[in-house]
This record gives C-alpha cells, structure tokens and sequence, in this order.
C-alpha cells in the first residue's frame, strides 16, 4: 500500500475495457497497461546480469528496440495519414488508399524504416506540415543512427576487449624487446610463451578479472575452479575448510617455458608450488640425473620454505620439461596462514619431514637400483636402510650354513662393513665378534627385530643366519660387488639358499614393518621437536622484546633525568 507501484499497478488494471461498451473498440484505452514498462526494463535489466552471452542478449535487446520503435512510429504515421494528413495525401504511397489492412500497416512501417535509418528515399512533402513532420522523422532517425552505432560499438568492443588488452600487452612487451635488442631466441621464448598463455587462459591477467570480488566468493571460486588439481595435493586433503580457504586465496598463478629452472639447489626458498598442469623434474647436482618427475597434483619448495632443510635452502633443482602452469605460495603467506591453523602446520611438518627423508633415501634407492637390476630380493629391498646402518648379525654364518663353510660371499669384494663381519668369523674370536655386533645393533634399525629372536631357538636361527646372509649379501651388493660376482657365487653352489627362500622372504617382511614404524616414530619426533623449537624461539622473541622494552624505558628516565639536571 505504501510503496508507488502499487498505484502504478492500480492504474494498470483500470477496467477502461467497459468503455468499449459505450464508445466501440479503441485501442488508445489500452495504452494505460504502459505504465507497467517499469517491469519490463527491470527483467531485461536482471537478464543482462544473469545471462552467460550477455553481448548475445545486448544485439537481441538493441534488435528488438529498434523494431517497437519504428512500430510505434509507424503507428504515428498512420495515425495521421488516416486523419487525412497534413492537409493532403501526396506525401504517402500512392496505393495506400486501396490496400489492406496489412499492406497499410506495412508501408507505414516502411515509411519509418527509410526515415529513422536516414535512408532516405521518401515520398516528397508537398505541404508545410508535411516537411516538418519529415524534418523532425530525420533528425530522430539520425539520433536513433548515433545511439544504435554506439551501442553496436559498445558490443563489439567487449566481445574483443580481453584480445585487445592482449594484444596491447604483446605489442608493449615486443617494443621493449626490440629497443633493448634482447637476443632473438629470447624473443622467439616470449611470444611463445604469451601463445601459450593465450591458447590456455584466453587473458593476460586472470587474477585482475576476480579482483573485485570479497575475498570468500574469490577462494570459492579460486577452490572450484582448481578443485581437481587441489584435491590432489596430499597437504590439502583432510585439512580444515578455513586452511584450504586462506591458503587458496593467496596461490599466484605462474607459467614456466620449457627448461626454466623454477628453483636452483641451495638458494634460500622464498616460494612454494603447486603444479597444476604441465611436468617438472626434480633434478641432481649435475642437472641430468632426474630424481623425481613431478606431474598435475605434486607440490615442492616446501622443505626450505618450513625451514625443515638447510638453513632454509633449496635440497634439490627443479626444471619444467615443458609449459608448466603452477600455483605459487611465499613463504610469508605460508607462515600467516600456519600461525592461525596451528594443527595443520604440524600435520604440514610431519609430511614434510616424512618426504624429506624420502628424498634423502631416493638417490641411496636409485644407486643400489643401478648396480643390481638382476637379483629379485635385493630389488625388492633396495635402499631401505642406508648402508652404514646395516645390521650385521652376531651369528657366526659358516655354522649355520653349509655353504658358508667354504664359501663367503663377501670374498670377492670386501666391504668396510661386511668385512668387519668377516673379521669376526673367521679369526674365531666369537666373543669379539658377538661384542662388535651387539654394539653396532644398538643403533641399527634391524637390530630390534632381531633381537626378539632367541639365538637358542633352532626354528628362529635358521631363517635367521639365513637372512643374516641375505642381510648381509644386500649390503655387500649395495657395497660395491658386482652383480657378476653374485651369479658366479651362485652358480658355485648356492642352492641351499635357495631352500631358505620363504624364510628370507619373511624376513625382510618383518625388518621392513619394523623400518615403516621407526620411520613412523621419526617423523613424529621430528614434528614434536620442531614445535617445541618454534616454541622456545617464541619465547625467546618475546624476551627480548620485554628487554628492548624495558632498556627503552629506562633510557627515557635517564634522559628526563639529565634534562632535570641541566635545568
Ligand atoms: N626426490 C625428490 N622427489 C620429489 N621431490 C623432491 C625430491 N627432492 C626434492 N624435492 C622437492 O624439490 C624441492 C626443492 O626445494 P625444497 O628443498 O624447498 O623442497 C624440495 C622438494 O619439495
């Protein structure tokens, strides 16, 4: 009741119909329903900000308000000339008399056509009446011209907006090359990369077109859009909605050209990244060796960038194999966001510190990969211990194995390791030996599972020494004896190994269930030991901050005081 369009809808719906009653049809009470235009232009002001094609909706909207236009002033022009015109009828078609209803309404809506297009081609006015009426019908069309050419240009300029500012960026960036005579494949590297950039992204700054949105409805959409890639990311899974959201609203996208070094080893890492598409490899110090092959989902940067490396340093190279599109997160940010989500960041240690000992296996793996491919049970376990942590069993292997007797398979090329073990067992000094190993066991990984075994149990010993000798010819292999030296031994006599097949195999079952849980247990001391470090380091910055405090304050008395003495 108290709004205006409620009277503007009660005007709307005046029964003025019943006036047909008394006067007959006439069309002119029924303009009043016009008041109700109001509606109109709000839906098509409501479409044009819904629609997907809003260029689509602008050139039908300008179509159609073209057409109502020239209706209406066809309208007009037919008003008059049925009320005999200005006068005469020489300014309308000659046949207008005799035609129908259709063919009248027509060549009115011609006559407007030929004159709101400033066309031309009229009848000729004869009376004053009728050149004023035309006068006036040309400088409307001319109006309506202008309006429709500008809105047309309005139209076609946002179609093409995002290439124009492309190009523009292209054109600016090629000027600056040219001037500054950078080299022609540096050249030929940008416009590439700007191709890319333009077949991939169709806009030169993705970032600048959600700009201006509130910074939840920008990591909606930044988590919607980059979903497949996010939910990849292992630090991103499971974690809180507000981490995901923080952390998502400060990732930068970058591209990188093939072969650029996104970072070196040993720099100091400022940034994270996440792939999200293309492939990357991290590679060695002689830049050749490929440590890992990074694809859409990995991230890196994370070690130095949570200080869990070297002084914060970079531990490996990694090199883009071609265009890759990444998400780059600093080291500032990161920090920002792992102050307010304290749980995640000890989860984000723990994976960090659970794959920095992973890559510091990787070359170990790779290396002992290399020397022997041909022995099925050193593939299978190579690399799980580093070399100087090999358990060397405290059995002396000649007794437990026939084959041992005559033959040690560690002759052939002695390891430091292996030959302390040797040592042992063949100057018979047992005592020395058992003391040697059960100190070395103290510090093996192994020597845990090992030692739940009674050496007094006969159906533990064997499987034992027999797995001491696997043990210990892993370690010889991973040591330097070649993969000839081990077909020789075998074709020498090693069948009995052969016999002891299933109790290597459950061997190695136990002694790796027992590397995964010390690995397990490492990771989360590590963890414990980096919070409380960030927490002794708090402390000490909050100290320090009270001593700056209090010696400023102090200062500032002194001060008073010498003034007051001067005085
Ligand atoms: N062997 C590897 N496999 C996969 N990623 C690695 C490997 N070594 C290093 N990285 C990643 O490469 C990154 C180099 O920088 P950071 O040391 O900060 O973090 C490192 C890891 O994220």
């Amino acid at each position: 009741m108290n709004s205006t369009t409620f009277y503007i809808d009660c005007l709307c719906l005046l029964p003025l119909d019943f006036l047909y009653l008394s006067i007959g049809f006439n069309s002119i009470l029924r303009s009043f329903r016009l008041v109700k235009i109001y509606r109109f232009w709000a839906f098509m002001d409501r479409t044009e900000r819904h629609t997907n094609y809003p260029n689509l909706f602008r050139s039908t909207s300008l179509i159609h308000y073209l057409l109502v236009i020239f209706h209406w002033n066809g309208c007009l022009y037919h008003i008059i000339y049925k009320n005999n015109g200005f006068g005469s009828k020489n300014w309308v078609f000659n046949d207008s008399e005799t035609a129908d209803v259709v063919k009248q309404y027509l060549q009115s809506y011609y006559w407007c056509t030929l004159a709101l297009t400033t066309i031309g081609d009229l009848p000729r006015p004869r009376s004053k009446g009728e050149y004023l009426f035309v006068i006036a019908q040309l400088l409307f069309g001319l109006l309506l011209f202008a309006t429709v050419l500008g809105h047309v240009a309005n139209i076609v300029t946002s179609v093409s907006a995002a290439r124009k500012e492309f190009q523009a960026k292209l054109d600016g960036v090629k000027t600056y090359m040219r001037m500054r005579r950078v080299p022609n494949h540096l050249q030929v590297k940008v416009i590439k990369w700007f191709d890319y950039l333009w077949l991939t992204q169709k806009c030169s700054d993705e970032e600048k077109a959600v700009s201006c949105l509130p910074d939840k409805l920008k990591a909606e959409i930044a988590i919607n859009v980059h979903l497949d890639t996010l939910r990849r990311v292992e630090i991103f899974q499971n974690t809180e909605a507000g981490f995901l959201c923080e952390l998502v609203l400060r990732l930068r996208p970058v591209l990188f050209s093939p072969g650029d070094y996104i970072c070196r080893k040993g720099e100091v890492g400022k940034e994270m990244y996440i792939v999200n598409r293309g492939r990357l490899q991290v590679v060695a110090d002689n830049g050749k060796t490929v440590l890992a092959t990074l694809k859409a989902g990995s991230y890196f940067g994370e070690i130095s960038i949570l200080n869990m490396g070297t002084a914060g340093k970079e531990c490996a190279s990694v090199r883009s194999v071609g265009y890759s599109d990444l998400f780059v997160l600093s080291k500032k940010d990161m920090w920002d966001v792992l102050k307010e989500y304290p749980a995640a960041r000890v989860r984000l240690e723990a994976i960090a510190v659970k794959r920095l000992e992973k890559y510091k296996r990787a070359p170990l793996e790779k290396a002992a990969m290399g020397r022997c491919q041909s022995t099925p049970g050193l593939i299978e376990s190579r690399g799980r211990v580093p070399l100087e942590e090999m358990w060397i069993s405290p059995i002396d292997v000649r007794s437990a194995h026939p084959y041992s007797a005559g033959h040690s398979l560690f002759s052939p090329t002695p390891s430091p390791v292996t030959s302390r073990g040797q040592q042992s067992g063949h100057s018979n000094n047992n005592n020395n030996t058992n003391n040697n190993n059960n100190t070395r066991s103290m510090d093996s990984p192994m020597s845990a599972t090992s030692s739940g075994q009674s050496s007094e149990d006969p159906t533990a010993r064997a499987p034992q020494s027999a797995a001491t000798q696997a043990s210990t010819g892993r370690q010889s292999t991973q040591s330097g004896m070649t993969c000839n030296s081990m077909t020789q031994l075998m074709s020498e006599g090693a069948t009995p190994l052969l016999g002891t097949h299933e109790a290597l195999l459950a061997e190695i079952k136990r002694l790796r269930e027992r590397l995964i849980s010390l690995e397990t247990e490492n990771a989360a001391m590590s963890v414990k030991l980096n919070q409380q470090q960030w927490e002794v380091e708090h402390r000490l910055a909050e100290i320090e901050m009270q001593i700056c405090g209090a010696s400023s304050t102090s200062s500032i008395e002194d001060n008073e005081r010498n003034r007051e003495s001067i005085i």
